[in-house]
């Protein structure tokens, strides 16, 4: 892997057309990994004249900002020199000259500033639900994994295993490990597939690090914000999501709300933050863990103006998919609105369609309701689908999704979570839906039943 990092650098200075494999802008460390192990990949095993290159989708002075980016690197002895940041190489010129094809990993929709780079994007994996059609030359691979890392193991060991270093292994297998929170079931975050592909590079490669130390190391790396200003705290895990003339940015804040809200100056930091980034409103996704270990989760929302303000409050009190449980807490500012979200299990990759639906219509799946209350709208099929297989799995344990998977124990509800989602009735499903789970169901009995003796 270093070798080849260092090969990207030199491949940058020459005139060649290049392949940049790019993360997304938060660059956590599934995008960061999933930039370089992806390219290594590619490089490795494309016939294509073009230099394949992962570009970290930051400012190089923003990696200091992502502590367990910043330990996992100096562990495995890769120099933070040998990587490609995003204001080291100017894409949108690339792209102007004809020297630029992208693939997008861990994301699939470009922030307004790169709409340009569109038609450069050739391929796309990610782990959230597409919301944005591509043309059918890109390749797209959408899998709602806990990890894009998973899917990246999976094309190297199904393409070309034996391209795997020790270094490599040792990025995909840590970045699994903390994206699914060290595979516990109750986190939300693991499916069969995750576990299958840490278990292969564990079979792999035994000498790996212990997923507990692992994960200890890298959780703690990443929640240590001491010393950071608001301003880097917000910058630290942001993503932000515009249309027409309003720009929003989401924030993950590893802190306490009250500690939050306790900062000086909070307000005055938050308005000059949006001004300088020319931001309309922002909204802060707080987590931190009771003494029982399990996530506690607020929401804030900073905004100035009255009716953007109540638009997202509406959105985000009133969403369906999926029901975020607010409950409203005390802010020290009419300008700041702030809630306990009793659903810990929805995280910024739940909240920010929401948004997005309640500004734009973004998310052309999602059916608007005739109250058209913002944030009401129901599920796109897929989610439906999604709510389907949570409600109806666990009661049909051989319903596993992957079949040669084995059927693990469904995971339990997350006890935080105020009611189970069977308190509303199953979710709003199309005939269909119904219909196709049922002749899987029968499928899967079929194949699950001993054969009938032959009369
Ligand atoms: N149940 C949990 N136990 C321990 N740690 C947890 C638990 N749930 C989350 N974390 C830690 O908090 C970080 C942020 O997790 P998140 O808020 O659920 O969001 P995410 O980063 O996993 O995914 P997003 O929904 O933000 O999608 P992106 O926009 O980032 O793509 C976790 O990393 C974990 O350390
Ligand atoms: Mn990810
Ligand atoms: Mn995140």
């Amino acid at each position: 892997m270093e070798r080849f990092l260092l090969g990207c650098r030199a491949a940058v200075q020459e005139s060649r057309p290049l392949h940049v494999v790019l993360g997304n802008e938060a660059c956590d460390l599934d995008s960061m990994v999933s930039a370089l192990t992806l390219a290594f990949y590619l490089e490795n095993t494309s016939e294509s004249k073009a230099a394949f290159v992962p570009v970290l989708n930051i400012p190089h002075s923003e990696l200091a900002l992502r502590g367990e980016s910043v330990f996992l690197l100096s562990e495995l002895n890769i120099p933070e020199s040998s990587l490609i940041f995003r204001d080291e190489i100017d894409l949108h010129a690339l792209h102007q000259i004809g020297q630029l094809t992208l693939t997008l990993v861990d994301h699939h929709i470009l922030p307004s500033s790169d709409k340009s780079l569109e038609n450069a994007v050739t391929e796309v994996l990610d782990h959230r639900p597409l919301e944005k059609q591509y043309p059918h030359s890109c390749s797209v691979t959408a899998e709602l994994v806990g990890s894009c890392n998973t899917l990246v193991t999976e094309r190297i060991l199904q393409g070309k295993p034996e391209i795997l270093d020790w270094q490599t292994a040792a990025l995909l297998h840590a970045t699994i490990i903390l994206d699914c929170v060290n595979m516990a079931p109750e986190a939300g975050k693991v499916t069969p597939k995750d576990s299958k592909y840490v278990a292969q590079l564990e079979a792999l490669f035994p000498d790996l690090s212990s997923r507990s130390n692992i994960f200890e190391s890298l959780q703690k790396a990443k929640f240590d914000v001491s010393g950071l200003t608001t301003e880097q705290m917000l910058r630290k895990d942001l993503k932000t999501i515009s249309g027409d003339s309003t720009m929003l940015a989401i924030s993950a804040i590893y802190m306490d709300l009250e500690v939050f809200l306790q900062r000086s100056n909070l307000t005055a930091e938050l308005d000059s933050f949006c001004q300088a980034h020319g931001y309309d409103a922002l909204v802060a996704m707080t987590i931190t863990f009771n003494p029982h270990n399990e996530p506690v989760r607020h929401l804030v929302v900073f905004c100035p103006s009255v009716d953007l303000q109540n638009t997202i409050c509406e959105a985000l009190e009133y969403s369906h998919c999926p029901p975020l449980n607010l409950t409203p807490a005390p802010t020290p500012h009419p300008n700041l609105r702030a809630y306990l979200q009793g659903n810990t299990l929805a995280s910024r990759k739940k909240v920010l369609p929401i948004l997005r639906d309640a500004l734009w219509g973004g998310n052309p799946g999602a059916m608007r309701t005739p109250s058209g209350k913002p944030g009401s709208e129901d599920c796109s099929q897929e989610q439906m689908d999604d709510e389907l297989d949570k409600t109806i799995n666990p009661l049909i344990p051989e319903m596993s999704r992957d079949e040669e998977e084995p059927v693990l124990p469904p995971t339990p509800m997350n006890s935080l979570v105020d009611e189970c989602p069977l308190d509303r009735g199953l979710p709003k499903l199309s005939a269909e839906a119904i219909f196709e789970k049922c002749s899987q169901i029968t499928i899967a009995r079929s194949s699950t039943s001993p054969p009938q003796k032959k009369k």
